[in-house]
């Protein structure tokens, strides 16, 4: 089952007073790697605890034409609305397929099986080969490398269906082949689902974003394709710390910035 876009508009989330997301709208649609960027702070997972009922939250997210806020989480995952966080939440002790068979609510009680694809169903297996996790089944989570973790999230949210991804942090502590894999991964995934991606590394966003929102302080600071936002006054100036709002080392790197001397870039902090 497919869904054609998610839409998100006018999201504003208050913690006690404080407005941490105000006014946000944007959209992803089937067959974009959708990217949220933005510096610390700036309302990226608030959005997306919006979106999955985490955060009560006003405004609007539709997929298709199922209202999403004000359902409780259980039921916007029914709908197909599934998500990683920042932290691998797989359990490291049960092997890939143990946990693949856990995301699928599906109990496998011999042993046995456990070293063998027989019984394995057809969406776990799918999901496997999609991730490059076949060759892992028996392989206890916690002996993964970071970027295998993070797959097997992925391939958990495959086994139930869902069809909008929503990615926080996803290559976070991967190495440079790992995020290439996790890029081609996405890009294919978003064949048949809604693919958003919350980022910190830039030099991901340029190579697998095709579209980008970057959130300020709560608010929509700039979209657009990558060279649009890239090219945009206002995210120039967040990023390279005129508004200083940037705060980490990957968010002060932005080497291709058109317009911008490699002399006059802030330098990376410790
Ligand atoms: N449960 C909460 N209670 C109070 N304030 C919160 C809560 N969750 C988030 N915030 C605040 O809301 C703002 C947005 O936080 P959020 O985590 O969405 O930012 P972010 O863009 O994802 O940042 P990062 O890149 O550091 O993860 C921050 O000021 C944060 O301290």
């Amino acid at each position: 089952m497919t869904a054609a876009s998610l839409v998100v508009k006018d999201l504003h989330v208050e913690f006690s007073g404080f407005v941490a997301v105000d006014g946000v709208s944007f959209d992803a649609h089937l067959g974009e790697v959708r990217f949220l960027i933005g510096p610390n702070g700036a309302g990226k997972t608030t959005c997306i605890d919006a979106i999955t009922g985490l955060s009560k939250a006003a405004g609007s997210a539709r997929i298709g034409e199922q209202e999403l806020l004000g359902r409780p989480v259980h039921k916007i995952v029914r709908l197909g609305v599934g998500r990683t966080f920042q932290t691998a939440s797989v359990f490291d002790e049960l092997s890939v397929l143990q946990n693949l068979d856990i995301a699928a609510g599906r109990h496998r009680p011999s042993v046995s099986l456990l070293r063998t694809r027989r019984g394995v169903d057809p969406a776990i297996a799918q999901a496997l080969e999609e991730t490059g996790l076949a060759d892992e089944i028996a392989t206890p989570a916690g002996i993964l490398s970071h970027g295998q973790k993070q797959w097997l999230e992925i391939a958990m949210l495959l086994v139930q269906d869902a069809r909008v991804l929503l990615l926080d942090e996803p290559v976070a502590g991967m190495s440079q082949d790992e995020r290439t894999a996790t890029g081609e991964l996405l890009q294919r995934l978003a064949a048949k689902r809604i693919v958003l991606v919350v980022e910190h590394d830039m030099d991901f966003m340029r190579r697998f974003a095709t579209r980008v929102t970057v959130l300020h302080q709560g608010r929509v600071l700039s979209q657009g394709s990558v060279a649009d936002v890239q090219a945009d006054g206002k995210v120039q100036e967040v990023y390279l710390g005129t508004a200083g709002a940037a705060t980490t080392a990957d968010m002060l790197a932005v080497p291709d910035l058109p317009g911008v001397a490699a002399g006059t870039q802030k330098q990376e902090v410790d």
